[in-house]
């Protein structure tokens, strides 16, 4: 599907933070993120789901999802102000549940299990339509593996233990044939973050007390990978500016590292800084440039490259003359 196919997709609301669509890559897990979310299942059915929301709610005005542990727990969900329920993988073929979850009339994410096919996914999606909510994020949470096999940090992975491997392919395969956001669930290692949203994950879920490094590192490859890569259809000047600051973030990893190496070409051309300037090859860069920016376009990148390269030339002086001081 056509980046342009995608902007078309509808967003899932959880509460005031929309997922899919033509917005940004949104994570969900522990402090810090977009979004929280309690497992009743982490807990055996031991926590009352009123509690658990009600705990969270305390420090967290933003949306909060809740994964029952039984359909004993659904009652006190909505009450209790939870944005969303998370049906976990274990649970996704447990067909009486998904039809109780989706009649709450609350978004709902489906886990795929661990051994379920794309097409017994998506089906768990159209027994929530059967029931009147349209609300449906998928959320891919990996398949088990043979022992030793799995990622180490990844969802229900401990290396030793059966394993899973997050399928991405899948993922994005449940995307684009239902038009639904996807998820991808990474646990408490944001290794495969970049990754997720490469391959078209419109979020992350993280563990509900995911470290707030886990968060913070997750947050980055969201912002950066999907300024690359997901073409945003912004409606309010706050919606742009969010996007344009995305945009920004990855603009400022690439100049920092356009210096460095912009500086060790100083170091090894016989003649560097501004008296080894060469214009054509200035010019060259430029021209390539423009087959990727044609609306600026040559005459438009030419001034801005102008700037970058002389910040560079600047930046390498001045750190050969304090090497030679
Ligand atoms: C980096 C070089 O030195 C200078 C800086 C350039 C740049 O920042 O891209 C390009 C050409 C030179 O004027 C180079 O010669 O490639």
């Amino acid at each position: 599907m056509s980046l342009t196919a995608r902007a078309e997709r509808g967003a899932v609301h959880l509460g005031t933070l929309a997922v899919g669509a033509a917005g940004p890559a949104v994570v969900i897990g522990g402090t810090g993120a977009d979004a929280r979310w309690i497992s009743l299942r982490d807990h055996h059915g031991r926590l009352p789901a009123a509690g658990a929301v009600a705990g969270v709610r305390a420090e967290w005005a933003g949306p909060i999802l809740v994964e029952p542990f039984s359909s004993a727990d659904l009652p006190e969900l909505a009450a209790a102000g939870a944005d969303g329920v998370v049906v976990g993988a274990a649970w996704m073929q447990d067909f009486q549940l998904v039809r109780a979850v989706a009649r709450l009339g609350l978004p709902v994410v489906v886990q795929r299990g661990p051994a379920a096919t794309l097409e017994e996914w998506l089906a768990i999606a159209d027994y929530c339509v059967a029931e009147g909510n349209d609300q449906v994020v998928l959320c891919e949470t990996g398949s088990r593996v043979r022992a030793g096999s799995g990622s180490p940090g990844g969802p229900g992975g401990s290396g030793e233990e059966p394993g899973t491997i997050l399928d991405l392919a899948l993922m994005r395969a449940a995307g684009e044939r239902s038009g639904r956001p996807v998820l991808a669930s990474l646990g408490d290692d944001p290794a495969l973050a970049a990754a997720a949203v490469a391959a078209g994950a419109d979020g992350l879920l993280l563990a509900p007390h995911a470290a707030p490094e886990t968060v913070a590192a997750a947050r980055e490859a969201v912002k950066v990978v999907g300024a690359v890569t997901r073409r945003e259809d912004p409606g309010s000047v706050l919606a742009a500016r969010g996007a344009i600051d995305r945009v920004d973030a990855a603009l400022a990893v690439l100049l920092e590292r356009r210096v460095e190496l912009a500086g060790t070409i100083q170091r090894l051309k016989p003649v560097g800084g501004f008296a080894g300037r060469d214009v054509d090859r200035e010019r060259r860069l430029v021209a390539e440039m423009a087959r990727r920016a044609p609306t600026l376009g040559e005459a438009g990148l030419a001034p801005i490259m102008n700037a970058v390269i002389e910040a560079g030339l600047r930046l390498a002086e001045g750190r050969r003359a304090a090497r030679r001081d």
